[in-house]
């Protein structure tokens, strides 16, 4: 199965919002059209919509074995969104789910044992093809699925692999929800400027520019991230009294952030049960 396939057979999406939203605006820019999708959702955002005139179909009967199925509902949502799905299940489908903590085991159970299935992590900058994907599969998916879907998720940025289900959870409290530290790390920045007498706007156009500039150069770079610290950092400097609060070992950065992804983890496994 490759992309030709899906263009002939079809792609489906089951809830197409913030995360569905992001990855098919990446397919319809590497060429995939419109008329090869199906989209299920109440309640289609404006975008989607404006796509029915190009050939989209949205809420209508699906086709009998598409190529792929993305399930992209909230968690809490599946158990009444994915009944309409049962008919494409064990046979040539090959279903992504993105949602947090629900496992092989559940989709298995709900589509049958024979169903290939993928469990996908990805994360929003795949809005802008800058997102951060990974993927398992069940024992029903070989090299062929998995190269398709790493193909078809590397349209809206990297790519993982992970070795078991497990590290999904932790896959989750990293990269999946990571952007929101990220943005909140942003909120946080420029605050401590106002605070120190910027105006909000400039505070929030260097806090921006400046973890945006620091994450292109950490992945641009040779030097890793902790020599890319040191070159920021004169000896009893500046960035030195900063960083003394920052890494303190019981009240800094480190260990709230191993809270934290633990936090997110933890959800991620509690969902699954
Ligand atoms: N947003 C993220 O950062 C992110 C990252 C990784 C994974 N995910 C996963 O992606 C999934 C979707 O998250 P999101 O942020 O896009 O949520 P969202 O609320 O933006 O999108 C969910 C969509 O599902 C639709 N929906 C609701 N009930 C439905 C039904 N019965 N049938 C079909 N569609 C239905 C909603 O109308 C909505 O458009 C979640 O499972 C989440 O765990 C999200
Ligand atoms: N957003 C989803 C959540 O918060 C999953 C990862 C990012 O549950």
């Amino acid at each position: 199965m490759d992309m030709n396939d899906v263009k002939k057979r079809g792609l489906v999406l089951l809830g197409c919002g913030k995360m569905g939203s992001a990855m098919l605006q990446g397919w319809l820019g590497q060429g995939l059209p419109a008329a090869s999708v199906w989209i299920l959702d109440p309640r289609p955002n404006d975008w989607v919509q404006g796509l029915v005139a190009e050939g989209l179909h949205l809420n209508t009967d699906l086709p009998d074995a598409p190529a792929i199925v993305l399930i992209a509902v909230k968690p809490q949502m599946m158990e009444q969104a994915l009944p309409v799905l049962t008919p494409l299940g064990n046979g040539r489908t090959l279903f992504i789910s993105v949602a947090a903590g629900k496992s092989l085991a559940f989709y298995e159970q709900a589509l049958g044992a024979d169903t290939p299935i993928i469990r996908a992590m990805p994360n929003t900058p795949a809005a802008i093809s800058r997102g951060i994907t990974a993927l398992v599969g069940n024992g029903n998916t070989g090299d062929g699925e998995l190269a398709l879907a790493d193909s078809l998720l590397q349209a809206v940025g990297q790519t993982v692999r992970l070795e078991n289900e497990a590290q999904i959870d932790a896959v989750t409290g990293v990269s999946g929800s990571g952007p929101a530290y990220v943005f909140l790390m942003i909120e946080a920045l420029a605050a401590a400027g106002v605070e120190q007498g910027l105006p909000a706007d400039m505070a929030m156009q260097l806090a921006k520019a400046t973890v945006s500039g620091a994450g292109q150069l950490a992945e641009a770079a040779d030097e890793d991230p902790a020599q890319l610290r040191v070159n920021v950092t004169s000896p009893q400097g500046t960035t030195a009294a900063a960083l003394e609060v920052l890494m303190d070992p019981e009240t800094g950065l480190t260990p709230l952030m191993k809270r934290a992804v633990a936090a997110s983890s933890d959800r991620s496994k509690e969902l699954s049960k």
